[in-house]
């Protein structure tokens, strides 16, 4: 049996660590948000200045919605009031407030979270954005200018930090068989003999996709079969969620009933939206503001006003809404007061009805889909589900994982992912309390997470050893830890790849997936010149990979200053880096590639510093518009025909920094599908191997020298120099 973690004290260390994460993003949001004008919060695309409310209505789920759009007062007459750009999204957490007046000291501390009005953005047009709020009867700024500031959302860590705190306090007899598996404390249920062999009735299932192949469906049998915990490893293109439809479909045909999440909205809609044509009975649960237009038919929300059992509802809705209307008719102010008393019992009975629909509504379904925090929302506690499905289960935290595992009652786990790409991002990996939180694990005697895993594997006969406490980081999935703790043979891996040219493939198969990734054939010869559309046939569009090696000292790295910067999937604050010269490289190939028929949309530009992103926007952006721009780390989970990775360091000393993360450079390289690029300076990123592989070849431009280029570049994200 592998070694036993303590749950109680592994919920305690992962409490620490998400208040480490929590101050972490606060502190950050809170010094951006207080040391920045309004103006400067703008230009970083923070903030929107200058609205006014255009129209407030009601939305679903009998919410208050507000628009607002550019103040009249500032719109040159024949103008059009388009609101300036922004990088304000729909799902963003924002404030509507007065504006501050132009007298407002830059240093004065704005306390965004009590003040004015906070709600969720439900739609971003061109000339206005609305706004969800949060509270029914709250007082919507009105008359002067207003304006919109995103917020930090805290309301994920408190809801992980409410399940840790559950699971903290669970007794030993509170356990579960599926959580003692979980925690080391129980053994793996044994699998049937051989799932391939023909006798074995699993080697029959009947396949909704006969177009499955051998891997998935090998990993469709194992997580049928398995009793507590499965693990689908998906590198880059290999069919991941593909493959988790085909499982739901199977275990819906064992009359299974599932709850199936993913970390982020669009990872749970790209589920709905790809089981939607089985017609399976299904319910998302979710703020309709976050879902996808096509998603919302099988929304909760949705489902609570069209179907046969929200009939009920409507009535009283209806009837609420005609006292409503009676209000501003009614000059005496008796009656008002007794349609205000009407109107609040109508209220309660309304609530009243609308629970018991929508709990006949989930408890109806057979597929409940949510976000792992959704999944805690009260309409699911105690559920009983027979199988929890997680996607994207690498980019999820472990805490967030136990958002459903611990509200709803389900034995069996089947998580999707791959642990060789990043994990989510963690802000308190350097701060002060992390640091802390370690240096207290240590004197507690713990190893570093990888020993303890490693000791997890080796000390499978110490069947009697006491549950240990855990060391770990945040960063530490419970996709990673599970396969740590009980070994590979929880896993099974899709092998083939829908998505590179085979070489673009090989580095990162030969690095991390061991050499097994296949590329399908439909894919595994696909170049630009290839393309659906005419492409000149040239040396970029004939091979699937090129490197512009910017080496001899030309090409410097620069350290940026304190300004916020843009770019990526937020906005940071300085300390990145930038290389003018390799984004003025960039530029050239991009050129070059357009120059020959690839159109600007099929092509993406990305990197890892946010700086560079900046730089290469503005170099990029007005000629190109189609073009997509990215961090390394906000592109993962993306594709794109050709892609462009400027890796930015240029020193010296040799310092890649970002770079020494495997997992970083394997998304960086794994988006193309037919040509991949890289600029960047072999002598800094790969000092050693450099002069073996690169004297010979005159500096600059080595098209052609695919291998030898991965084979540096592998190199560099073994000696990880951080
Ligand atoms: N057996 C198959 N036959 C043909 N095409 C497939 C097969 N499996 C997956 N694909 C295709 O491969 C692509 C990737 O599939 P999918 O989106 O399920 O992958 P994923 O592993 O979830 O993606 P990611 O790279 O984001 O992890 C899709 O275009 C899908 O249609």
């Amino acid at each position: 049996m592998p070694k036993q973690i303590d749950i109680s004290s592994f919920a305690a260390t992962q409490l620490n660590l998400l208040d480490a994460e929590l101050q972490a993003e606060l502190s950050e949001t809170n010094a951006l948000l207080s040391s920045h004008t309004p103006t400067a919060l703008s230009r970083a695309g923070l903030a929107i200045l200058n609205l006014t409310i255009s129209a407030i209505r009601t939305g679903l789920g009998g919410k208050t919605v507000v628009e607002l759009g550019l103040d009249p007062a500032i719109v040159t007459k024949g103008e059009k009031a388009d609101i300036p750009e922004h990088g304000i999204r729909v799902g963003d957490i924002v404030a509507v407030q007065d504006q501050p007046t132009g007298s407002a000291k830059k240093s004065e501390k704005r306390d965004l979270a009590k003040k004015g009005v906070e709600g969720v953005v439900l739609r971003v047009k061109r000339e206005s954005v609305e706004v969800v709020l949060d509270k029914e009867d709250t007082d919507v700024p009105s008359g002067g200018k207003l304006w919109l500031v995103k917020l930090a959302n805290d309301i994920t860590y408190k809801r992980m930090k409410q399940t840790m705190s559950s699971l903290q306090k669970l007794s030993d007899s509170d356990y579960t068989p599926f959580m003692r598996v979980v925690f080391g404390q129980g053994s793996l249920s044994p699998l049937p003999s051989n799932l391939n062999d023909p006798s074995n009735p699993l080697h029959k299932l009947e396949w909704n996709d006969p177009s499955l192949n051998d891997s998935q469906k090998e990993a469709v049998r194992f997580a049928v079969a398995s009793r507590e915990i499965a693990l689908i490893h998906g590198p880059p293109g290999t069919g991941k969620t593909h493959t988790l439809i085909e499982l739901i479909l199977q275990l819906l045909k064992q009359k299974l009933r599932l709850l199936v999440c993913g970390p982020s909205n669009i990872s749970v809609d790209n589920i709905v939206e790809r089981l939607a044509p089985h017609k399976v009975p299904m319910i998302r649960l979710g703020h309709p503001a976050r879902l996808l237009p096509s998603v919302l038919n099988h929304s909760l929300d949705v489902l609570t006003r069209t179907s046969e059992a929200a009939a009920l509802v409507q009535d009283i809705r209806k009837e609420m809404d005609d006292k409503q209307s009676s209000i501003r008719k009614t000059r005496n102010a008796k009656e008002r007061r007794q349609i205000y008393t009407d109107l609040k019992d109508l209220r309660k009975e309304y609530r009243e009805r609308e629970r018991g629909c929508v709990d006949n509504l989930i408890r109806g379904s057979k597929v409940v889909l949510a976000t792992l925090h959704g999944a805690g929302g009260f309409h699911l506690k105690g559920q009983e589900f027979d199988v929890v499905i997680v996607d994207e289960a690498s980019q999820a935290l472990e805490a967030q994982c136990w958002v459903p595992l611990l509200w709803v009652k389900a034995s069996k786990l089947v998580l999707a992912g791959d642990h060789l790409q990043l994990p989510p991002t963690i802000k308190s990996l350097n701060s002060k309390e992390a640091k802390a939180t370690k240096k207290e694990s240590k004197k507690k005697g713990d190893k570093p997470s990888q020993d303890s895993n490693a000791q997890a594997n080796g000390d499978a006969n110490d069947d009697k050893a006491k549950p240990v406490a855990p060391s770990m980081t945040l960063e530490t999935t419970l996709f990673d830890r599970l396969l740590a703790l009980h070994g590979p043979s929880i896993k099974r891996m899709l092998t083939t790849q829908y998505r590179m040219h085979e070489k673009i493939m090989q580095f990162p198969s030969a690095q991390l997936y061991e050499s097994k990734l296949i590329a399908a054939e439909t894919v595994k010869h696909r170049l630009l010149r290839d393309l659906p559309y005419k492409v000149d046939e040239t040396d970029d569009t004939r091979e699937a990979i090129v490197f512009w090696d910017t080496q001899g000292g030309d090409f410097p790295e620069k350290n940026e200053d304190d300004e916020i910067k843009k770019g990526g999937k937020g906005m940071s604050l300085g300390d990145s880096k930038s290389n003018e010269a390799e984004a003025a490289l960039v530029k050239l190939h991009v050129s070059n590639l357009t120059g020959v028929g690839v159109k600007a949309e099929d092509i993406a530009v990305v990197t890892p510093y946010n700086a560079q992103l900046a730089l290469l926007s503005a170099m990029l952006k007005e000629a190109y518009p189609g073009i997509e721009l990215g961090s390394v780390d906000g592109f993962q989970g993306r594709e794109k025909e050709a892609v462009i990775v400027s890796l930015v360091r240029s020193n010296a000393e040799h310092e890649v920094g970002f770079l020494g993360e495997k997992r970083r450079l394997n998304v960086a390289m794994t988006r193309p599908r037919r040509h991949l690029c890289v600029v960047g300076d072999s002598d800094t990123v790969g000092r050693y191997v450099h002069t073996v592989l690169f004297c010979p070849v005159p500096r600059m431009w080595l098209r052609g020298l695919q291998t030898p280029a991965l084979t540096l570049l592998c190199y560099v994200s073994q000696t990880s120099i951080h």
